[in-house]
């Protein structure tokens, strides 16, 4: 595509989703141009990606019609009021940003005609497995949404919805990875504990939980039906999960994503 797309701002996840974009050929590194204030982040993206990385956002507008808005929830009022001037008919504000409303981008912008996606990815982008979902405003045509689309699918799956699921999706997938980090550095930890190398529980564990989500994937089971298979009468894992059960596993894990998506409602909410 010889088509050039912008993001502003060039942390974690404008990296995670250049990445992907490259390595899936959807762009070509000259084509993908990001504006920066921080020059290490320049330097990092122009020297790993070769992207062209500028510190003000005016050639972003400039050359490009869809634009990734990459900064944090709390940075996004005074980008886009820097940017009002700069905001026209034809480019198409896709934004990342958790929590904000497709409504606060017009009311900030004060122009109604605005066309803006709404979306919550997730940094297994980086890998191509992302995970994302996408709303679209009333400006934006199906053709248009199909090309925000097209990115996101370049780097993993992709639902379309209704923006009022936006913030369960930032609980749930949005946020999602950091949940399962966390579990798998426990159960590298659980495996050095009980006198495994931290390089063997590492393979053992890794392999444990991409080895499970492909079968669950494959088999096509409900996980309480592969849960089964594991738990042979009296055997170790139904005492493990004994264990789990006692302590709430299920109920932690839905008021983790809950709080989660509580967050996202207030950061919507707080700017
Ligand atoms: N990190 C994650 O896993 C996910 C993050 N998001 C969303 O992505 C957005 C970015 O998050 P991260 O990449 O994690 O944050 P980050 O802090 O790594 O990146 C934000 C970047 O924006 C730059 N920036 C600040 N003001 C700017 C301006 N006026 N113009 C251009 N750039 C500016 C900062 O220098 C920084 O490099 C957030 O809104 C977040 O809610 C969405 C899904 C997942
Ligand atoms: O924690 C955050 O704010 C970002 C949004 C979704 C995942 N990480």
């Amino acid at each position: 595509m010889s088509q050039k797309i912008g993001f502003i701002g060039g942390g974690q996840m404008a990296e995670a989703l250049i990445k992907g974009i490259i390595a899936s050929g959807l762009y070509k590194e000259e084509n993908i141009l990001v504006a920066e204030p921080n020059s290490f982040r320049r330097d990092h993206l122009e020297s790993n990606y070769a992207v062209k990385a500028y510190y003000s956002n005016l050639p972003i507008f400039e050359n490009c019609k869809n634009i990734i808005l990459a900064v944090k929830p709390q940075t996004m009022k005074t980008l886009l009021e820097e940017c009002r001037e700069r905001v026209q008919i034809q480019h198409i504000l896709i934004s990342i940003a958790a929590g904000l409303p497709i409504s606060f981008y017009i009311d900030t912008l004060g122009k109604p005609e605005t066309k803006v996606v709404r979306v919550m990815p997730n940094t297994p982008a980086l890998v191509l497995e992302g995970a994302s979902a996408l709303s679209r405003n009333r400006n934006v045509s199906d053709s248009e949404l199909h090309e925000a689309e097209e990115i996101f699918m370049a780097v993993g799956e992709v639902v379309i919805l209704d923006e009022t699921h936006l913030d369960a999706v930032t609980g749930l997938s949005g946020s999602g990875p950091a949940y399962v980090f966390s579990f798998v550095e426990a159960l590298i930890d659980a495996g050095v504990k009980s006198g495994l190398t931290r390089a063997v529980s590492e393979k053992l564990a890794l392999q444990t939980v991409s080895g499970s989500v492909k079968l669950l994937r494959e088999s096509g089971e409900h996980p309480a039906a592969l849960r089964g298979m594991v738990t042979s009468p009296g055997g170790t894992a139904i005492t493990a999960l004994h264990v789990l059960e006692k302590v709430g596993f299920h109920g932690i894990i839905m008021d983790i994503v809950e709080s989660a998506v509580n967050r996202s409602k207030q950061l919507g909410e707080a700017q």
